[in-house]
């Protein structure tokens, strides 16, 4: 694309286990942004939350790592950043937007010798490596549902000078979800109206209101999470009996994870019985 503005898509959440709509976002995303800006959307990126972010019933980082990972393997361009995850403690996502786009800065625009180049590149991700063939500079945009930005107007949870850097520094993408009017909610912050240029509102129209919430219910209740989970997720999660599988373990343990989840009712009325 000539003329255009490349642009990586970075989304920071628990991913406490990534959904099918975890990786519709980014597709979503994508589309609107090229039909209807000049950005050229080269790499999306998944950060998942610290440890120590401390959110109840929160796999360990290194589940949810492996999880993305295989949630992602049928993705050609988004990629897992264990960054987050890597620190000593929770990370701010202002600071993980920062975080990214120094780091693209210093290698796809910075005047970095070829060794510290090459140091940075191996110790970091391959995503990297392709957007080297270009020195067009690369901008890093937060993409994020609507119950996150709304989530700005929780008293004490977000310091008002990272919103500023997030919507004015930055960019944020947001995707509509049910019971959201981000629309209304921009337009009751003066700060947000005053970045709106900035904010772009993808209104998702083929709806999916799936949330990790209500796949760890499902899970916990022996209940088919097929087809809102990837399959190699769902097989990730009977073997390592996240999220109270346990419970069903004699019923992951005697079934592939394809037919548990088409027949999960029989099933336990099997292992039951
Ligand atoms: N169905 C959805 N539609 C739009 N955005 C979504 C959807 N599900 C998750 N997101 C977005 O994905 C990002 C990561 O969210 P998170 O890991 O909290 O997922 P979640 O499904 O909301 O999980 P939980 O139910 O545990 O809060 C957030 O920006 C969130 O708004
Ligand atoms: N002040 C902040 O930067 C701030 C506050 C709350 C959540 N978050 C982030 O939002 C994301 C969403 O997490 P939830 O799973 O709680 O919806 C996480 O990546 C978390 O780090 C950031
Ligand atoms: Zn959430």
């Amino acid at each position: 694309m000539t003329g255009s503005q490349r642009v990586i898509l970075l989304a920071c959440g628990s991913f406490n286990p990534p959904t099918n709509m975890h990786l519709r976002m980014f597709e979503i995303a994508k589309d609107f942004l090229h039909r209807t800006t000049n950005y050229n959307v080269v790499a999306g990126l998944m950060s998942p939350v610290h440890d120590k972010y401390g959110k109840e019933g929160l796999a360990s980082a290194g589940d949810r790592i492996q999880m993305l990972r295989l949630a992602l393997n049928s993705s050609s361009w988004v990629h897992v950043s264990e960054w987050e995850t890597t620190q000593d403690d929770w990370t701010p996502t202002r600071e993980a937007v920062q975080y990214h786009q120094e780091l693209v800065d210093s290698v796809v625009n910075g005047n970095l010798d070829p060794t510290a180049k090459r140091q940075r590149l191996d110790a970091s991700q391959s995503w990297l490596n392709h957007l080297t063939t270009s020195t067009d500079p690369v901008v890093v945009k937060l993409l994020c549902g609507a119950d996150l930005l709304e989530s700005f107007a929780k008293p004490g949870l977000w310091k008002e000078e990272d919103i500023e850097a997030l919507v004015g520094k930055y960019g944020i993408v947001v995707i509509t979800r049910e019971g959201s009017n981000p629309y209304k909610f921009i337009y009751e912050s003066d700060l947000l109206t005053k970045h709106q240029k900035n904010i772009h509102i993808v209104t998702e129209w083929i709806t999916n209101e799936v949330s990790s919430t209500k796949v760890r219910r499902a899970l916990r209740r022996g209940e088919s999470v097929k087809y809102l989970v990837q399959d190699s997720v769902i097989d990730y999660i009977y073997k390592n009996a996240l999220f109270n599988t346990h419970n069903n373990f004699a019923l992951s343990a005697s079934h592939k994870t394809t037919l548990l989840s088409a027949t999960t009712d029989c099933a336990i009325e099997d292992v039951a019985t």
